[in-house]
């Protein structure tokens, strides 16, 4: 049964807040709509599976909160067009663990005498509060702060906030100096003892580190990686590489003994984290290396049996699709979040076709979703 908006989300039923562009159409329609959309970019005649349908509200693991207003009356959630802040702390999209520690954190920014920084006036220290959760409830906190001067007062009240915040477990400070609309700076300072966020998905546990991509919506992540394992497992490969491979979900679900599995990643801290699970799983096979995944294929002499590509959105591009194209990889698993650009790739791979495809919903309320396409050689 599909609800109403208002049942949904008052913020975007006030206008307050129209992230979830989709919201308005029923959860079923949503779905049909960008199974459509699918089918019509990448192959009408393949024997699409059935999408695979995410909750509506309540999956988003990650908060990307924008601070705004003041010490004693902070806002976390989202700018409007003026540049005043706009309170999303009930966002009903993120886990309830996230939610019920945004308060709290709000509280803190009060405690802890944290400037929210004002984009017109270029003034003040706080400017993000991003927030991921495990799937065991653990939180990982990182304060995006203009510059160093409140990390004292934040190492000062950090104690007190673990008291008020049990499941807070690794907490952070990046630096983000510019003034400049990106969520993040290159610089981490780690405030806790513990560095990484144990994620459970299928596999070995993964693990993550502040600096790290990880897919918003953990089940669908789960599903994705349980996806990569079954639809391969009868090909056998005998070497395997995933490229892009963040904290190594495909790589480490397709780890097998005798099976030699590479994970390249352009993420020095993507790359240490893949790294760690697969010592302490014992997966001696299976290796990480930082890099430029186009760069590592075109420099190599052995491609192996099976590749594995999870891009960004702006997809593999030419070059890495013209070299799969004649490298006689044998199949190719292609994930994607923009089946755009995995249609712009798939045509300049003429001899990988679709075999096997399907949607997961790792984005509901908006037009977005992930595609996992197994591809063979003809
Ligand atoms: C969509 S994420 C996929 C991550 C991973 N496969 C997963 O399931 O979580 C894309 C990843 O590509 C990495 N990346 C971006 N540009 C890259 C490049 N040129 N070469 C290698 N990795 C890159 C990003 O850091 C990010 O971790």
């Amino acid at each position: 049964m599909s609800l109403a908006v208002d049942q949904l989300c008052h913020h975007f039923d006030a206008g307050r807040c129209r992230s979830c562009s989709w919201l308005g159409l029923p959860y079923d329609a949503q779905l049909a709509d960008k199974q459509r959309q699918v089918a019509e970019l990448l192959d009408p005649d393949l024997a699409w599976e059935r999408p695979v349908a995410s909750a509506q509200l309540g999956f988003r693991n990650k908060a990307k909160m924008v601070v705004s207003g003041s010490v004693d009356d902070p806002t976390l959630g989202i700018l409007n067009p003026a540049g005043g802040g706009v309170d999303l702390r009930d966002c009903p999209l993120h886990t309830a663990g996230i939610q019920a520690a945004l308060p709290v954190l709000a509280e803190f920014v009060r405690t802890a005498a944290l400037t929210p920084y004002d984009v017109p006036a270029r003034l003040g220290e706080l400017k993000h509060l991003l927030v991921t959760e495990s799937p065991d409830g653990e939180l990982m906190v990182r304060f995006v702060l203009r510059s160093q001067e409140p990390v004292s007062r934040i190492r000062k009240h950090l104690p007190a906030l673990r008291e008020a915040l049990p499941a807070l477990v690794v907490a952070s400070v990046n630096l983000q100096p510019e003034h400049k609309a990106v969520l993040e700076g290159e610089r981490e300072i780690v405030l806790t003892e513990q560095e990484t966020l144990r994620m459970r998905v299928a596999g070995p546990d993964l693990y993550l580190r502040p600096q790290s991509f990880f897919q918003t919506n953990t089940a669908m992540a789960t599903e994705l990686y349980e996806r990569a394992r079954a639809w391969t497992a009868d090909l056998a490969p005998t070497s395997v590489w995933d490229l892009y491979c963040g904290v190594g979900g495909f790589a480490l679900a397709l780890a097998r003994s005798g099976v030699a599995v590479t994970g390249i990643e352009i993420s020095r801290e993507a790359v240490a984290s893949a790294s760690q699970t697969a010592a302490e799983a014992g997966l001696a096979d299976v290796r990480f290396e930082v890099g430029d995944a186009t760069a590592y294929a075109l420099g190599s002499t052995a491609p192996p049996d099976l590749v594995v590509v999870n891009p960004p959105r702006r997809g593999i591009g030419p070059q890495l699709s013209g070299w799969l194209e004649s490298s006689g990889v044998g199949h190719v698993l292609y994930s994607s979040c923009n089946a755009v650009t995995l249609a712009k790739d798939l045509a300049a791979m003429p001899s990988l076709r679709p075999v096997r495809g399907q949607l997961l919903d790792m984005f509901p309320n908006t037009g977005h979703y992930e595609v996992l396409t197994l591809l063979r050689r003809r």
